[in-house]
């Protein structure tokens, strides 16, 4: 067998979010989210499960620090819920909102364990929505607001901040195709939003700067490999426009100051448009110091035409599949962060995301998930070629510690090293958590 190895300083984590985890959802002055007001929408999540109790960590997080610390990880990636901290998005502060986190940070630090902060994973305050949501542009200083007072409350405290978790989800997924909140289906919509969260991604950079604050900024996209079913220029050109939708999109305007134009022309020929103010790229080009990358699947495409958005449609060629039927596609993983380093340079990364959605249950107090430890080493392994090939990663952190709430889908899809059961909320570690444990101990595995 071959023992995959990993540099001493490479950072080992697990990642959460709040309204997957927290519950508690009206407890001491939380505000609504637009996730409170669409999983109780009829029909928008599976078996109309919503985030009132989730893992209820809210409540048991000094539960789930000792898990952590089990485990042998030295940073966390959680999300505050900015309606714990502005009810209403804006205006008077919730102070029992800010005591919670700064409860929970001051667990994580007392354990040896370095929190990195989304301040952004999709729980936007009902109150913006209901005055336009991302599309209004107030919600863009909004949310460099609420940036700025987390930063200065909890200064030297938290030096890892993330701005925006997935951008590509939160304009896209959620305003276009529509499965997820607010749920709307316009791509001239989707489109206007995805500029509102780079500017407001920027503008959060720029009060992060300018408070002189220590630590380090960035943002987390997601992004999917597209490999293209032949060498025909129709079926690259397809893949490119499929990628460039997740990648080229949402990095060329932070490090390179402009849209991608076969993205911008293609848009047209949609008739979508971009309103870019004065100055708006000033923000959103400004230097960051890491980028998050979040990446779970990759498929092959090809050229179909006048098919969906792009021209192109995905084709199944046999792979293995998880239990939320995405494909198992390690060798994208590979290529996307080779892409990465090869068209934006060495910005530090860290994997913010990885993971995979297994459902297998509890037997005899044990989960059995070996097709989890698998989907691990594999993606792993083209970690670790990435790294030996010069990209410049600087830790891992799976996706998640918990089973949670897994948006649309309710709590049918487990994504957790750490069962979760959802009538107790009794929290059982899986196989691969004894798995993840000893590779972090070890900083090796034998593939
Ligand atoms: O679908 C799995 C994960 N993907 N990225 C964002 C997270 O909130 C999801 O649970």
């Amino acid at each position: 067998m071959a023992i995959i190895e990993f540099p001493k300083d490479i950072r080992w984590g697990a990642a959460t979010a709040a309204y997957q985890i927290e519950g508690a959802a009206t407890k001491d002055g939380r505000g609504l989210s637009i996730w409170d007001t669409f999983s109780k929408t009829p029909g928008k999540v599976l078996n109309g499960d919503n985030g009132d109790i989730a893992c209820d960590s809210y409540h048991r997080y000094e539960e789930d620090i000792e898990l952590m610390k089990e485990l042998g990880i030295d940073i966390y990636r959680f999300s505050v819920s900015w309606p714990r901290i502005f009810p209403t998005g804006t205006g008077e502060v919730n102070q029992s909102g800010l005591q919670y986190y700064h409860d929970f940070v001051d667990a994580l630090l007392a354990n040896g364990i370095e929190p990195m902060c989304t301040l952004y994973h999709w729980d936007l305050p009902q109150a913006l929505q209901d005055k336009g949501g991302w599309e209004n542009r107030e919600t863009v200083d909004a949310f460099a607001e609420y940036s700025d007072l987390m930063f200065k409350e909890f200064d030297g405290k938290i030096k890892k901040w993330i701005t925006i978790n997935e951008p590509w989800c939160v304009s896209f997924l959620s305003n276009f195709i529509g499965i997820h909140a607010p749920g709307y289906q316009n791509l001239q919509l989707a489109t206007t939003i995805s500029h509102h969260l780079l500017l407001a991604h920027g503008k959060a950079v720029t009060k992060f700067r300018e408070s002189g604050l220590t630590g380090e900024i960035g943002y987390a996209p997601n992004l999917e490999w597209n490999e293209p079913y032949s060498n025909k220029q129709e079926d690259i050109d397809a893949c490119n426009r499929g990628m460039g939708w997740f990648i080229e999109w949402f990095f060329d305007p932070v490090f390179k100051g402009s849209y991608p134009q076969f993205m911008l022309d293609w848009f047209e020929k949609k008739g979508v448009t971009l309103s870019i103010q004065d100055g708006d790229m000033a923000f959103i080009h400004q230097p960051i110091d890491f980028v998050g990358i979040n990446y779970y699947t990759g498929s092959v495409v090809r050229y179909k035409e006048n098919h969906e958005l792009f021209d192109n449609e995905k084709v199944d060629i046999g792979y293995e599949k998880t239990d939320f039927d995405w494909n198992i596609y390690p060798e994208g993983f590979y290529k996307a962060l080779s892409k990465l380093k090869d068209q934006y340079g060495q910005i530090p990364i860290y994997i913010t995301e990885n993971g995979a959605c297994y459902n297998d249950g509890v037997e005899n107090g044990r989960v059995k998930d070996q097709r989890r430890i698998d989907y691990l080493k594999q993606h792993l392994t083209s970690l670790s070629r990435a790294i030996d090939s010069g990209v410049n990663i600087k830790g891992y952190l799976t996706w998640s510690l918990l089973d949670n709430f897994e948006w649309a889908e309710g709590y049918d899809k487990r994504f957790g090293i750490i069962h979760v059961d959802f009538n107790t909320l009794e929290r059982t570690k899986k196989d691969s958590y004894y798995w993840y444990k000893q590779t972090i101990k070890n900083g090796w595995f034998d593939m």
